[in-house]
């Protein structure tokens, strides 16, 4: 019996209705809530999401525009894009009436403000408590029911594993954490790094240096989870290292395909959000304000704003002093 019987999944995107699909396959009572009333509509009657093509929504989601039936969910999951967490959780302020967790299932780091996504909903909705999922999980795998593993954490341990029991099914498997900002980190950061395995893998530089980067990638990932007090299991585990793997080798990641398409010298493909693409210049403010060197992302930022071509970038990081593995 869990303690959780309602979730509310806030942002009809991919990964809010994959969430919303987990959490009716655990035997949650479910609503899914877009922000744009005729996009709810549609999605309730013909139970497709654009965004998710080809997952049949279940009957028994209900899907809705009406912020205030969201507040009435025992938990809710928030899985807008990262520079709108705040938006989605100050408009869902004013209906809370009492203490509920709220999961971020975002990946990313605000802009301006350098605060991960607990962090925001911490601010927006003070008697809230935040929680974070995350781990190598595309939305069409979750979806489809693949069998998927990630990383939830929550403060309270106690907490974290309740919300754990009411997501978890046989084909989604949430480990629980105390580690938010472990969790966080991995999460944010493998978006960038797998921007830059894209661009590498588009430009044909051979599987040795996707092998290289995605290694010192995670080098970089660890340092900072190390200066942010990140535990080590965390940054080796679903939300860190498992993530990173999963995004820095497969053209289903939207970060990867962004990458791919620089590297080939193309457009992007239109309308795929990448959040590598908005953490990057953030990631390495905060690092920089760490004193946390991370050479690869900040390679992905400068080629990403303009300030270096592609060939320049490679050549700067191939190019750095010889130094001990570390
Ligand atoms: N897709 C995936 O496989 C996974 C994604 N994630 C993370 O989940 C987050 C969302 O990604 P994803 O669902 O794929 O993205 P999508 O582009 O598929 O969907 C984003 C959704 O957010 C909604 N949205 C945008 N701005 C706002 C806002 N201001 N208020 C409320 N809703 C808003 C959009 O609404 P509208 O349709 O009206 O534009 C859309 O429904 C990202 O941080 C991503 O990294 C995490 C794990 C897996
Ligand atoms: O976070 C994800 C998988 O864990 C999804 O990756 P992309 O956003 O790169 O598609």
């Amino acid at each position: 019996m869990t303690t959780f019987q309602s979730v509310a999944v806030i942002g009809a995107g991919a990964w809010g209705t994959a969430l919303a699909t987990v959490a009716a396959r655990a035997g949650r009572s479910v609503t899914l809530w877009a922000r744009n009333a005729e996009h709810a509509a549609r999605i309730a009657s013909t139970r497709d999401n654009p965004r998710l093509p080809g997952v049949q929504i279940a009957p028994e989601i209900v899907v809705t525009s009406d912020l205030a039936l969201t507040a009435r969910a025992d938990m809710l999951l928030i899985a807008t894009p990262a520079q709108h967490l705040r938006g989605a959780v100050n408009m869902l302020a004013s209906h809370l009436t009492r203490p509920m967790p709220i999961v971020a299932c975002a990946k990313g780091i605000e802009h301006g403000t350098h605060k991960f996504m607990t962090d925001v909903i911490a601010e927006a909705a003070p008697h809230a408590q935040p929680a974070i999922l995350s781990g190598p999980s595309f939305a069409d795998d979750v979806a489809r029911g693949l069998p998927t593993a990630v990383t939830l954490a929550a403060k309270d341990e106690a907490l974290a594993s309740s919300l754990v029991q009411a997501l978890g099914s046989p084909t989604f498997r949430p480990y629980h954490s105390t580690d938010i900002r472990g969790v966080e980190i991995g999460g944010a950061a493998k978006n960038v790094l797998a921007i830059a395995v894209g661009i590498a893998v588009g430009r044909k530089l051979g599987a040795s240096a996707q092998a290289a980067l995605t290694t010192r990638g995670f080098a970089e990932l660890t340092r900072l989870g190390r200066a942010l007090g990140a535990r080590s299991e965390t940054i080796t585990g679903l939300s860190g290292l498992g993530d990173l793997i999963l995004t820095c080798s497969s053209p289903q990641s939207r970060n990867f395909v962004l990458g791919l398409a620089l590297g080939r010298g193309e457009q992007p493909p239109a309308g795929k959000l990448a959040e590598g693409e908005f953490t990057a210049p953030v990631l390495i403010e905060l690092a920089a304000s760490q004193n946390v060197e991370m050479p690869v992302s900040e390679a992905v930022a400068s080629i990403l704003s303009g300030r270096s071509t592609i060939d320049a970038a490679i050549s700067t990081l191939m190019t750095r002093p010889f130094k001990a593995e570390e």
